[in-house]
């Protein structure tokens, strides 16, 4: 047999086994989740290392400030992962391996494509599958020893306290500001330390709240940033390893937790970055703060509340659609924008206002890139490109259909031309609208 056919042959047996093994997992998941008390669990702990932990931690046993006591602090947590993305991927994964006994995993998403330059706990066959199911599997795979809780939910006011409540201790691994908030007065009511972390692009941060007297998240961030000042990955971007670097860090901290060394520390908030030599530094934080609202001496947040009000936007709005063109006439969908294109007598304009990163993944053909930011520095190439229609359409175009009202409004005002339409759902409704190959980013 030629090897070319083996291979696949190969291949799609491993495929075979993988989504067996991923259909096991999700039966066990749903099985345990409904026997899903930790406390049982920990009941389960013994004194003494069995031979297999020795066997399985014996490097780290050397190590005089984990020692056999550490390892059995260890045996004996429990730990809840908010978050199995870029940052809750490495945690958890270094957490089971380093032998904490119990780990609690809640996330509501399943594994996309995109995922896989930094979720490294999943796997491409997993594509499509919960990802508390896939990390169980990733989980179970390297340490079978410790016991995995799958929480396939959304986190939110009405069942944070419930999940959260049994576990040690808490590692908020989540993107956005209402689950932050969300997380942290529901660990100030429990009493539980938060292990917090956050990375986007090229940037990190790591902060041990609510332990040892020191400041809750709410002590430092009273107010909530403003909507469009919160950056996530999929509007940003993000190197692969910083997620990695920022959640290992967090394995480390929670290891310190465990184990009590932390409480000698200080509460600090350390910052990473990419490009700044050395690449990370540490701000002293204050401690409690009397008038916190959750954590303060006289405490106005007494129960959980609802925290997309709280910051105006909710966990899953992460890329909202802007409304800035109210005219309806003024935008065209892709479908209506496609007969434009493949009519050869349509003479227009398509202008392109997303940065040249973006452009650079894709762009549809013939189109005119002059980001959005760069309009005023490049006027004049502007109005050149306008003078050259003769009174033809602009079509207007960006990755959601956002900025590419914002450049309709500039042309039309700014430019006084009126013969401008901005595309309705840009490139992503292109995708799916009219050509579902088109790169998808
Ligand atoms: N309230 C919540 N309840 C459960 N899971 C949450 C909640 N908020 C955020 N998460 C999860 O936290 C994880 C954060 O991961 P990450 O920041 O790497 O981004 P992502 O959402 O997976 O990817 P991208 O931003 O590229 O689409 C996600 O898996 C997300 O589903
Ligand atoms: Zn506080």
């Amino acid at each position: 047999m030629d090897s070319g056919k083996r291979i696949c042959e190969l291949k799609a047996r491993l495929s075979c086994i993988r989504n067996e093994e991923l259909e096991i997992m999700n039966e066990l998941c749903a099985l345990e989740a409904a026997e899903n008390t930790v406390s049982a669990a920990k009941a389960l702990a013994e004194d003494k290392l069995s031979l297999e932990e020795i066997r399985r931690y014996s490097r780290q046993l050397l190590i005089p400030e984990i020692g056999t006591k550490g390892q059995r602090q260890l045996r004996d947590s429990s730990v809840l992962v908010v978050g199995t993305g870029g940052l809750g991927s490495p945690c958890a994964l270094y957490l089971a391996a380093m032998g904490v006994g119990t780990l609690g995993l809640v996330d509501h998403d399943t594994v996309d494509y995109s995922n896989l330059h930094r979720q490294i706990i999943h796997t491409e066959a997993a594509c499509g599958v919960s990802k508390v199911v896939s990390a169980c599997t990733g989980l179970s795979r390297l340490n079978p020893l410790c016991r995995v809780r799958a929480h396939d939910v959304l986190l939110d006011s009405s069942n944070a306290k419930e999940i959260m409540r049994g576990y040690d201790l808490v590692v908020d691994a989540t993107d956005n500001a209402a689950t932050r908030y969300l997380i942290n007065d529901a660990c100030v009511m429990l009493n539980l330390p938060l292990v917090s972390g956050s990375a986007v692009r090229l940037d990190g941060q790591l902060t041990v709240y609510n332990y040892n007297g020191g400041p809750c998240y709410r002590c430092l961030f009273p107010t909530p940033p403003p909507v469009d000042a919160m950056a996530n990955c999929s509007e940003t971007g993000v190197l692969g390893v910083v997620p990695g670097v920022i959640g290992c860090l967090q394995a480390m901290e929670v290891v310190k937790v465990l184990t009590g060394r932390k409480a000698a520390e200080d509460p600090n908030l350390l910052i990473f970055s990419y490009k700044s030599q050395p690449h990370f530094r540490s701000i002293k934080l204050r401690s409690r703060k009397p008038t916190c609202a959750v954590c303060g001496d006289i405490p106005t947040v007494k129960e959980l509340v609802d925290y997309a009000a709280f910051c105006g936007s909710g966990p899953n709005d992460n890329a909202p659609d802007w409304k800035i063109l109210d005219d309806p006439s003024q935008r065209v969908s892709c479908t209506e924008y496609n007969r434009v294109a493949s009519d050869s007598m349509a003479k227009h304009l398509l202008l392109d206002v997303r940065d040249e990163v973006q452009f650079d993944i894709c762009s549809l053909p013939n189109s005119l890139n002059i980001p959005i930011d760069q309009f005023d520095q490049r006027r004049d190439e502007l109005e050149q490109a306008i003078r050259e229609l003769d009174g033809a359409p602009v079509y207007t175009v960006c990755r959601r259909g956002n900025l590419s009202q914002l450049a309709v409004v500039y042309i039309r005002n700014k430019l006084g031309y009126n013969q401008c339409y901005d595309i309705a759902k840009g490139l992503v409704g292109w995708q799916h609208e009219v050509d579902s190959d088109f790169p998808a980013y």
